[in-house]
């Protein structure tokens, strides 16, 4: 599914109108129509009191849609017009003028904050305040209405967006921003919705289809991509009938120091969980009897140093190669880096402490091989491209890196991001039973199991990003939360490829 901006999803609704022939009103009663469906459906007739907040713009037009339509069918409905400026649009007074032929109670006007009703908790609020029009902070008496709906613990629905977020761009006051409990948004969901310093306005919501124009939605680049099963099952490979192991390649990974064995462990199960043909695993000779014991299936070849990797150095050709995990900072590491990158022409998956030590040593990015893949978390991401003001200047900043470098950047966390040039990757699989040591590890490993068994490398993020987390979504599922660890979501793998094409699955959140 695809994520646009505000200013394409203004385009694509003026190519609708043009395309099907219809008004602006048409559209918005389709949209408050399609609101009021999801409420029927739900309360059923109940008498609850819903609030309805409207702004001026089509946002509070929608909002006058949803009155209508509810007190057409005999709902308990307030309507409530947040008038803060005489401008309001064409087809807000359009609806204004149609509410009054269901009812004979006028919307009530708001102008400061004596006007804030009452709310009950058993109440239910619906911010149609502001849309994606919003092109400041809110202040004054409206972001005290803001706050003042945010105390109340009654459940706020929001329409299309929380009022006081910008749909793709950067947050300023956080205190004028309504918390919705959901929020109903129109044909393509926003990107606020998935950043870490904007999710949390928006921590569930439904994608309502008010038909927008099909020719754009398909034609246009969006912003970003949100990877969800389909997308991850048109990506899937099959197996082939006469397949042996080296079809799906001899992948190295090169991994572990002194009582970070199991880093190497987990890439290495994961690796092949995920299909590698073969694996070798490249540490330290202290790792040896641990790697030979956690991982039999596993070959073994060891560093000159005990505790640490100074010199990589295998007799094969890798069909991928999985570098960094639990490698430490040792300086005779970098150099074992440098020559790495300089010697093997495998496509390359990059993490944890080799990211560490390019930042650290930045005469290593100009080796970086064409096309690699680096997998920081935000922690390493900040010390490889500094600082950022917020999660938008983070993913320009990863765009820039991507393009300089000419590598794929997985920024991990919720909702990982995969950014290849200026194209964004959202992953929807994978829960906060995931943030727990190791976990990174197996990521890396299944990127570089499927490099290896020739996904290509934008492929081998994006899919291999979307199978890690649906098997820690199925892990969650198994033993809660908590419970789930790294070798758990290995574990799940199997079940990921199974599920990813059973009709009644059984995964996790957001998928
Ligand atoms: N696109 C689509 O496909 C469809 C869109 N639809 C709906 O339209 C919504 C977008 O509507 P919209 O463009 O009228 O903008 P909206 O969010 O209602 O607000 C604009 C008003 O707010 C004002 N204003 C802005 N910032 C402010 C601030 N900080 N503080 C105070 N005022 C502020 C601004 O005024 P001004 O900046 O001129 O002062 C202007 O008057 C969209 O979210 C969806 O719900 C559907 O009906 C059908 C299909
Ligand atoms: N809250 C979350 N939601 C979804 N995925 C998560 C969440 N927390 C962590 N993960 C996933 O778990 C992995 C954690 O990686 P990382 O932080 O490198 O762990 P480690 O370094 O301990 O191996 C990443 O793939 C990340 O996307
Ligand atoms: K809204």
């Amino acid at each position: 599914m695809k994520i646009f901006s505000a200013e394409q999803l203004y385009e694509a609704d003026k190519i609708t109108l043009e395309q099907q022939q219809i008004t602006t009103e048409e559209l918005m009663e389709r949209a408050g129509a399609q609101i009021f469906n999801w409420f029927h459906e739900r309360l059923n007739g109940a008498s609850v009191p819903i609030r309805i907040f409207c702004g001026i713009g089509n946002n509070g037009g929608d909002g006058l849609v949803l009155g209508r339509l509810l007190i057409e069918a005999g709902y308990n409905v307030i309507v409530y017009v947040v008038n803060c400026s005489d401008k309001r649009s064409k087809s807000f007074l359009y609806n204004y003028n149609l509410i009054k032929n269901v009812t004979t109670d006028w919307p009530i006007l708001m102008t400061d904050k004596n006007d804030f009703p009452e709310i009950d908790p058993e109440d239910i609020i619906v911010d149609a305040i502001f849309g994606i029009g919003l092109n400041r902070s809110l202040d004054g008496w409206v972001k005290k209405l803001i706050q003042h709906l945010n105390a109340s613990p009654a459940f706020k629905l929001a329409v299309d967006i929380p009022s006081g977020l910008f749909p793709n761009t950067a947050l300023k006051d956080e205190d004028a921003v309504l918390r919705a409990n959901h929020t109903l948004t129109f044909q393509t969901p926003k990107l606020a919705f998935f950043l870490p310093e904007t999710a949390q306005f928006a921590p569930s919501f439904d994608i309502l289809d008010i038909g927008l124009d099909r020719d754009f939605l398909v034609n246009t680049k969006p912003l970003a991509q949100i990877i969800s099963k389909p997308e991850a099952q048109n990506l899937y490979k099959h197996r082939e009938r006469f397949a042996h192991k080296g079809t799906y390649g001899h992948a190295l990974i090169v991994a572990g120091s002194y009582g970070k064995i199991g880093a190497a462990s987990i890439s290495t199960a994961a690796t092949f969980r995920i299909g590698a043909g073969m694996v070798t695993t490249f540490i330290p000779k202290c790792g040896y009897s641990i790697l030979q014991n956690t991982v039999p299936e596993a070959m073994v070849a060891t560093d000159i140093e005990e505790e640490f990797l100074s010199k990589i150095n295998v007799d094969f050709e890798p069909s991928a190669i999985g570098v960094g995990m639990g490698i430490g900072k040792s300086d005779k590491t970098v150099e074992a880096l440098k020559s790495l990158f300089k010697n093997y022409k495998s496509p390359m998956v990059i993490d944890a402490d080799a990211i560490n030590l390019i930042s650290e040593n930045k005469e290593l990015l100009k080796l970086l091989p064409k096309n690699s893949i680096l997998t920081p978390h935000l922690g390493e991401l900040q010390r490889l491209v500094g600082k950022w003001k917020d999660d938008y200047d983070k993913i320009e900043k990863v765009k820039e890196f991507s393009i300089k470098h000419e590598v794929l950047v997985v920024i991990k966390g919720a909702y990982s991001i995969t950014i290849f040039g200026d194209t964004l990757y959202l992953n929807s699989s994978g829960n906060p039973g995931m943030a727990t040591a190791g976990s990174g590890d197996s990521l890396s490993g299944v990127i570089t199991g499927l490099l290896s068994q020739g996904y290509d490398p934008l492929t081998s993020c994006v899919f291999g990003v979307y199978m890690h987390g649906f098997a820690g979504d199925l892990a969650v599922n198994q033993m809660g939360y908590e419970a789930v660890m790294a070798n758990d979501i290995i574990n799940n793998i199997g079940e990921a490829y199974m599920m990813l094409f059973a009709k009644d699955q059984s995964e996790g959140e957001n998928n």
